[in-house]
């Protein structure tokens, strides 16, 4: 079932990037001399570029499994380890070893520990901090043998990662904005909110904000009846404002709990994109009315430190009140979450750790270090 659904969403994307290849074409014909030669050459352009997408669309349906049986029987902290083994037998693994393999506490391990996190994307800023905080308390705990220096770790991990969490189950009804660069896992992670707050018995409706490209409103749309939530939509190209302006109507009318609004992750410039998002956000906020208002940023863990630069760039535009971080199971660095934390201060409030809903999970500091360490 779920490969029919995507399969449509995929075949449908394929269609419409066809679509703009032979829009472009057509652009490209009429600002130059019908040449022959020319008019070849696109078409084989387009016929590349067509097989191209059709390969990359096949890679990408044949991804999207069911979850299998096993899987679905696993716990919520068994997924969490699971999903997290690449980062437990990568960088936590070499911590762990590091620990072990010395006799005694020098500055060569404190220097081995500090290449080993700033490799993990941990960030050679936090790095620093972390490394001269460790070194500080083993100190005055008096610590003599390397291997103490795990749990030593570990709770600094956890202090940093738990500064500012705070359980805020607000019944109040709420707009999420939710922002991020294409491919971050954005429309994923809204399919996978939507689904969670639904089976939790809340009235939740989807804004298709991402105007874009058809493509993003079609996936969306897919969400919508797979998880069975209405959705507001425009057609391609509309104004973004526009979509969420009916969609805060049609949440404050219809009383939803939550309203969930995509906004583009691409557009023609990167100052395009975020003068977008501020307007966007500047319509929600004035229309929101009793509702409250959060932006949550969608990053790929896989992408590093870029995650921490993207983080930096949303947040000037548009202030961002929580994180989720994607695709934590496809990295073995997974350290960027540290630097998210230290270096940004927001709130990561959402990890993925797979593809199925089940995968997205609450950020909590404690568990998320006992799946790494103790998993
Ligand atoms: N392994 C893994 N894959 C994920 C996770 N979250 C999302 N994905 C996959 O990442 C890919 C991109 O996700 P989308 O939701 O399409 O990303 P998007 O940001 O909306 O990007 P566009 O649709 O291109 O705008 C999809 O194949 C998702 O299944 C995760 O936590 N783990």
């Amino acid at each position: 079932m779920l490969k029919k659904i995507f399969g449509f969403a995929k075949k449908k994307k394929k269609e419409e990037e066809v679509q703009k290849v032979e829009e472009v074409t057509r652009v490209e014909e009429l600002n130059q001399p019908q040449e022959e030669e020319i008019t070849e050459e696109v078409g084989q352009k387009k016929e590349v570029v067509a097989q191209q997408e059709e390969e990359k669309i096949e890679e990408e349906v044949a991804e999207v499994k069911e979850p299998q049986q096993e899987e679905q029987k696993l716990s919520f902290f068994g997924r969490l380890k699971k999903g997290l083994s690449k980062t437990r037998n990568g960088f936590v693994a070499q911590v762990e070893n590091l620990f072990s393999k010395f006799t005694s506490i020098d500055e060569e391990l404190f220097e081995e520990l500090e290449e080993i996190l700033i490799q993990a994307d941990v960030g050679v800023h936090t790095t620093m901090n972390l490394v001269d905080d460790l070194r500080e308390k083993a100190k005055e705990e008096n610590i003599k043998e390397p291997k103490d220096l795990n749990e030593l770790f570990k709770n600094q991990l956890i202090e940093i990662l738990s500064q500012g969490e705070e359980k805020e189950d607000s019944e109040q009804p709420t707009i999420l904005m939710v922002v991020g660069v294409n491919g971050a896992g954005k429309t994923t992670t809204i399919g996978k909110i939507a689904q969670r707050t639904k089976e939790a018995g809340m009235k939740v409706l989807l804004g298709a904000g991402d105007t874009f490209r058809a493509a993003a409103i079609d996936q969306l749309k897919v969400w919508g009846s797979r998880v069975g939530v209405d959705i507001i939509a425009h057609q391609e190209g509309a104004d973004s404002a526009a979509v969420a302006y009916d969609a805060v109507q049609a949440a404050k009318s219809r009383g939803v709990d939550l309203l969930i609004v995509d906004t583009a992750g691409r557009l023609h410039t990167q100052s395009n994109l975020m003068q977008e998002l501020e307007k966007v956000k500047r319509v929600i906020t004035r229309e929101a009315g009793e509702m409250r208002v959060e932006v949550l940023l969608v990053l790929d863990a896989t992408t590093g430190q870029n995650a921490v630069n993207q983080a930096k760039l949303f947040n000037d535009a548009v202030a961002i009140d929580g994180i989720a971080l994607t695709k934590l199971d496809g990295t073995a660095k997974g350290g960027v979450v540290i630097a998210i934390k230290e270096e940004l201060g927001i709130p990561i409030k959402l990890i993925g750790v797979g593809e199925s809903a089940e995968d997205l999970q609450d950020f909590e500091a404690e568990s998320f270090i006992e799946a790494l360490f103790n998993g």
